[in-house]
């Protein structure tokens, strides 16, 4: 079977502005894949590429090993897309919104009228199935949007933000609700700024900055690229700062002193805390309280995208201007400013 998504190179250039920059990317079938990356990253770019809604300017895009344009029928009928913005027609009850699109994907009214009703019951909104979508809260606006991507059965399963805005209570409920359709087989592509949901559902996720993929890993890896800090409370505080750096091996990576307090950040606090300790007492402080914190992945992330160079990458394609995305031109791929 091919990977649910690859992608190979992938460019897209809005203009002279480069929004995915030869972006490489594979999302196995049955993984539950998260997208993380500042606002104007290219994430949404990305997910329109996949969908048929954005045209790409160079590389290769597959789902299933269809490529997304010139066989794009077989391509976007595998994938289930629950969009940021809320592009749902509002005058139609929400029932016959969700056979309209079961219809457009080939699926038989009867059939259609079914699939409405019982995913409808799975997003929780059956009770509103004669409701016009302006008539609904913005809650089930959000349950709605799953609904009409989950109608048509996809084996991909696209989510952009799908939880932005949306309160505690119904984001525990859609996390369950895609853990389960995870579990039952469908592959799932999040994007999220909620670095604790990334944590909670993804089993890899590609972190991307300015069109382009920093890295790709498991949330736990992650984790391990981050440092610890060690903060030891003393009995007494440190005559002068940077008077006890000198004391202490080459394990502590950055010494900061506050009052009786001495941080030391350190790449393993479990093993290097008893070093730690006896380099201090051997110096003559004595030790009153010791606790190690682990970065949080948030702030990993942060680092990551920080690190990357911040300056705006352009093309020098300006003569293209392809604000619509309608545009299939292949434009020559030109050097970062
Ligand atoms: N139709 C368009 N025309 C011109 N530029 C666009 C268009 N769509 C997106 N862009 C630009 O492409 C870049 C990537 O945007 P994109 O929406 O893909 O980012 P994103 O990672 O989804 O951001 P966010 O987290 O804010 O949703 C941005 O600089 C954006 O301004």
């Amino acid at each position: 079977m091919p990977p649910a998504i690859e992608t190979t190179d992938l460019v897209k250039e809005y203009g002279d502005l480069r929004a995915l920059q030869e972006l490489s990317l594979t999302v196995e079938e049955g993984e539950f894949f998260g997208l993380l990356g500042p606002n104007g990253a290219g994430k949404t770019t990305f997910i329109n590429t996949l969908v048929g809604l954005v045209r790409k300017t160079g590389g290769e895009a597959r789902v299933f090993g269809y490529d997304v344009e010139s066989e794009y029928r077989q391509a976007r009928d595998a994938i289930g897309l629950a969009p940021q913005e809320f592009n749902v027609d509002r005058f139609f009850p929400v029932r016959e919104v969700l056979m309209h699109k079961a219809g457009y994907h080939g699926i038989p009214e009867d059939e259609a009228a079914e699939r409405a009703d019982e995913v409808l019951k799975r997003v929780g909104i059956y009770d509103k199935r004669n409701e016009r979508f302006d008539w609904l809260s913005g809650g089930m606006k959000r349950r709605l949007l799953l609904a009409r991507a989950l109608v048509t059965d996809p084996d991909l399963l696209i989510l952009d933000e799908p939880t932005a805005g949306v309160d505690v209570q119904l984001r525990h409920d859609l996390w369950d609700l895609v853990t389960d359709l995870n579990d039952e087989g469908t592959t799932i592509l999040l994007t999220t700024h909620y670095i604790e949901e990334a944590e909670r559902l993804c089993d890899r996720v590609a972190i991307m900055n300015e069109g382009r993929k920093v890295t790709v890993a498991t949330p736990d890896d992650l984790k391990r690229r981050g440092s610890d800090t060690v903060d030891v409370r003393l009995e007494s505080a440190p005559p002068a700062a940077g008077a006890l750096e000198p004391a202490l091996g080459p394990y502590a990576r950055d010494v900061t002193t506050r009052g009786d307090h001495v941080e030391v950040r350190v790449d393993d606090g479990g093993s290097t805390a008893p070093r730690l300790l006896n380099d201090l007492e051997a110096a003559g402080h004595e030790i009153a309280d010791l606790e190690i914190s682990r970065t949080s992945l948030e702030e990993i992330f942060v680092d990551l995208t920080a690190q990357e160079d911040r300056t705006v990458t352009r093309s020098s394609a300006s003569e293209d201007a392809d604000e619509t995305g309608e545009e299939p031109t292949k434009r020559a791929q030109e050097g970062v400013v």
